[in-house]
């Protein structure tokens, strides 16, 4: 089977900023995979990409086959996106938000029942509270639902249990793990070595632009802590 999403020589500018500098990575259906990378490596432009939100400068991205950027509606309702900033409407309130995705999918993920999105990410408390109120880990928590209300095949998820307390981390995971368990390809980002020794898969480590290691947690560490494998593999990226 093809991967779900391949990435190959993906490179972007901003005006003089080399964001990406022909990048390639493959992710595949069923499996959590994990980008990491220091602030700045690339790694939002990167799943923009993934998602049709930004034209790449060179470099070729499939998702589930399909150029992203040239994407007709049919393929974006196969992919689930969780922006970095939430990317919700401020004036909107989680539960009708929600309810509303939910009808634009023929067979949506369980909303509402017993062990539906709401009561698995404990948005129940705040459904009725309008974006610009909630706090930053509910804003995340209600834009995680919104990605993946469609069952989605792919999942690209940016940082998703960044700034969450410890409880709604375990939330997160459990429920990620359960998405990819049945089938979806999950791709999230991540400034977490425990998110990525607990749930990843397959490990994308991105540095200046450059994917610097791809695969799973043993071939990449090769022997040593994520941590001091990262450390080793993005320190003369940063420095
Ligand atoms: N819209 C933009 N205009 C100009 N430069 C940008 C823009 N978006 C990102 N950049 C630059 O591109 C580079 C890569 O940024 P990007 O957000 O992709 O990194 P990142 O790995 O996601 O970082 P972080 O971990 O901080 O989220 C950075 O140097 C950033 O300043």
């Amino acid at each position: 089977m093809p991967p779900a999403v391949a990435v190959h020589g993906l490179a972007k500018r901003y005006r003089d900023v080399v964001a990406l500098d022909g990048a390639s990575w493959t992710a595949s259906a069923g499996q959590v995979t994990a980008v990491l990378g220091p602030n700045g490596a690339g790694k939002t432009t990167m799943v923009e990409c993934c998602e049709g939100l930004r034209r790449p400068d060179a470099g070729e991205v499939r998702v589930l086959g399909t150029d992203p950027w040239h994407a007709p509606a049919d393929h974006r309702a196969r992919v689930g996106v969780m922006l970095q900033d939430g990317g919700l409407p401020n004036a909107a309130r989680p539960l009708p938000l929600l309810r509303h995705l939910s009808s634009l999918y023929a067979t949506p993920a369980d909303l509402e029942g017993a062990d539906g999105l709401v009561a698995r990410l404990g948005i129940g408390a705040f459904g009725a509270t309008s974006v610009r109120r909630l706090s930053g880990g509910q804003r995340q928590r209600v834009a995680l639902a919104a990605a993946l209300v469609g069952r989605p095949e792919v999942a690209f998820l940016d940082e998703p249990s960044a700034g969450l307390d410890p409880h709604a981390r375990l939330d997160v995971w459990d429920l990620v793990r359960e998405v990819a368990d049945a089938g979806t390809a999950v791709v999230l980002t991540t400034h977490s070595f425990e998110e990525a020794e607990r749930l990843a898969d397959h490990i994308v480590v991105v540095a200046a632009g450059r994917v610097v290691a791809e695969g799973t947690l043993a071939e990449v560490t090769a022997g040593q802590r994520l941590e001091d494998r990262y450390f080793a593999l993005t320190r003369k990226a940063v420095a």
